[in-house]
């Protein structure tokens, strides 16, 4: 019996039962929390208190089937047990999380973690759902046959978290002796027949099976037509929401800073300070600011999908077309939270058993159209249409781009899945589908409020320097010309457009354009950013006083012989190359570490930049050659 405090104390268990809801009540981290398998890949720390006021850490693990680790994110858990985690060392104590209402699923784990001879605490996690069920549970006898504490708990309510805090005191649950094992020697067989003993005694079902009210949701939301319809239907609301919900708001950010540039402006005389101020950073951050509603709309949304537990639905309904990329259900996931964000996306594919599906998955993942890219849609999409945000068009417009990323990612993904060959060892698809589950709004909240405040703080830290930096070029070296353009065309901006022109001029743009799209490499917002300095600053002073909205302004562009710079074919010619270029530096870094080379995040940026400008280009060409303009 060990006497000692425990320091460092690790959650353990089935992936989906609730053990990051639990690090999250006892630490009050906001680690990402999800209704389907697999939120969690790699480890997180956090510390808590005890009743009697000792700090202890807490190691949030992934979720694991078994120590038999099949996946990288496994792998991960087992190494942190076995105490081979770099920087920690073997856990003084074990949190074996289990959702109680499948019991019997989940005490394979459970054994095999008290087989390792670590002072082990059960969390009977979700006993709200066991009881609904109808299963009766009994947490003394389970206590008994298995040995150690057994602490019910509803960790979404915070419920037993003070009685599961009270078992992290000396003297820890003693090491219980492995008596399931004795006299056999094949272990499963063995450990199958004491939860077939303990589940007897400890866990009742009720005899009459009946449909759950998830099973009678699923009949029509995994039926073979009705549930594709509320698939295609549920993304289409959400990008018509993000439309038409996020133009109130929108409109008083960009009101805001109309009157915030106004007032500025009867400041500060005219002349460079102001035009920095006003041009510069004014409208070189408010340009990406403006499309926070929307980013926070997105992040809202794919939150809800995932804690109701519509998610994994949406994995097994795609299973069937993924297996036609050559990829298999798992691969879903990743591909689908990569339209919030690629890194969190590529960092998912551990959950992807298969080496070189992982490989593939993280591959084509930046093709899933990441929030990063919406500023940018929403300047071109209105312009398309010549009418402001907002409308139905538009929203299917945005369908379609998400569509055209991804039906390409999953052509990419089959032609590399097949010349790398079939994989050394079977897999097995194994893809559990969850209750469906009220969000955890608390949670969900706290994300979106991360995820915004991260947004917010991008634009004004790397937005805020390069609007200052692009608004430099676009202002120096100063010409003695009175005419804003040949300004511009004087300044070091002009000049790189001059030599980038001839490049980006078979795709439908000029310079300006092509210096805009070469900042965005940099993050791809940028964009916008520079749009806004270059066409501000051409404007001529006496345009000040009735500033208009920035997208107007672009839209007035002509070419130096007096025709519209943007034409509906370049406008799409222009949203093609953003749908395919590779332009995130920090997802190119991981990448690379995921991938385990840089090889692989070098020839990702090549290959889908390149593909960009060729995709670009043909469209160009061919929809002039077919007579459109
Ligand atoms: N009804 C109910 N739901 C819960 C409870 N605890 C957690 N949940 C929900 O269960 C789902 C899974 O929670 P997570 O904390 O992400 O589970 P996890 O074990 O960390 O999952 P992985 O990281 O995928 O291994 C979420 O939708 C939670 O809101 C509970 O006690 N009762
Ligand atoms: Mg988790």
């Amino acid at each position: 019996m060990s006497e000692s405090l425990p320091a460092l104390i690790a959650l353990v268990g089935n992936p989906n039962v609730g053990k990051t809801t639990l690090f999250n009540a006892l630490t009050g981290s906001s680690q990402k929390v999800g209704n389907y398998a697999g939120v969690t890949v790699a480890v997180k720390s956090g510390e808590t208190y005890t009743p009697h006021g000792n700090k202890v850490r807490v190691l949030d693990l992934p979720g694991c089937y078994s120590l038999n680790a099949n996946s990288l994110d496994e792998q991960v858990a087992v190494d942190a047990l076995n105490g081979q985690l770099k920087g920690e060392s073997v856990p003084d104590l074990v949190v074996c999380v289990v959702d109680s209402s499948s019991l019997e699923r989940q005490l394979p784990l459970t054994l095999q973690v008290l087989e390792l001879g670590l002072p082990c605490v059960m969390a009977l996690n979700m006993v709200d759902v066991a009881e609904k069920s109808g299963l009766r549970l009994d947490p003394v006898k389970l206590s008994e046959e298995l040995g150690i504490p057994v602490i019910p708990m509803q960790a979404n309510a915070g419920k037993g978290l003070v009685q599961l805090k009270q078992t992290f005191r000396a003297p820890l649950p003693p090491v219980r002796e492995s008596s399931w094992l004795h006299h056999h020697e094949d272990s499963d067989k063995a450990r199958r027949a004491f939860i077939d003993q303990i589940c007897e005694v400890a866990a009742r079902r009720p005899d009459a099976h009946q449909l759950t009210v998830s099973d009678r949701i699923d009949t029509y939301l995994l039926h073979p037509v009705y549930g594709w319809l509320a698939f295609a239907g549920i993304l289409f609301t959400v990008f018509w929401a993000i439309f038409s919900f996020a133009k109130i708001p929108m409109g008083w950010i960009e009101a805001g800073q109309g009157a915030f540039g106004n007032w500025v402006s009867t400041l500060i005389p005219a002349g460079d300070l102001q035009s920095l101020i006003v041009d510069g950073i004014i409208g070189g951050v408010g340009g990406v600011i403006v499309f926070l509603p929307q980013i926070v709309l997105l992040f809202l949304f794919i939150g809800l999908l995932e804690s109701s537990g519509y998610m994994a639905r949406a994995a097994f309904l795609m299973d069937s077309i993924m297996a036609k990329a050559g990829l298999s259900g798992k691969a879903f996931l990743p591909l689908f939270s990569s339209y919030a964000c690629a890194i969190p996306g590529v960092m998912a594919t551990r959950t992807i058993d298969s080496p070189k599906e992982r490989l593939v998955t993280i591959f084509v993942a930046p093709w899933m159209s990441c929030s990063a890219r919406l500023p940018v849609y929403f300047l071109i999409v209105p312009m398309l249409l010549s009418e402001k945000e907002g409308s139905w068009k538009q929203a299917l417009i945005l369908f379609g781009i998400y569509i055209l990323g991804t039906a390409s990612a999953f052509v990419i993904a089959r032609l590399l899945r097949g010349r790398l060959g079939p994989d050394d060892k079977p897999n097995h698809f194994l893809l559990e589908l969850p209750p469906y589950r009220k969000p955890q709004w608390s949670y969900i909240f706290r994300h979106v409020a991360d995820r915004a405040w991260a947004f917010v703080g991008k634009a004004g830290t790397i937005i805020l320097g390069l609007s200052i930096l692009l608004w430099a070029l676009s202002t120096y070296p100063k010409s003695d010309s009175e005419s804003p353009t040949e300004q511009l065309e004087h300044s070091a901006m002009g000049r790189i457009g001059f030599v980038i022109e001839p490049v980006v001029k078979p795709l439908g743009f000029d310079g300006r354009v092509g210096t805009s799209i070469l900042t965005s490499f940099a993050a791809r917002e940028v964009f916008n950013t520079s749009m806004a300095i270059i066409f501000n600053v051409e404007e001529t002073d006496d345009e000040v006083e009735t500033r208009i909205h920035i997208r107007e302004k672009i839209a007035q562009a002509k070419w130096p012989d007096g025709r519209p710079l943007f034409t509906p074919l370049s406008l799409v010619s222009l949203l093609v190359f953003y749908i395919y270029a590779m332009q995130c530096l920090p997802t190119s870094a991981v990448v690379a570490r995921e991938s385990g080379s840089w090889k692989w995040a070098i020839g990702q940026f090549l290959f889908m930049s390149g593909f960009a400008y060729v995709a670009s280009l043909i469209v160009f060409q061919v929809g002039r050659m077919l007579g459109f303009s």
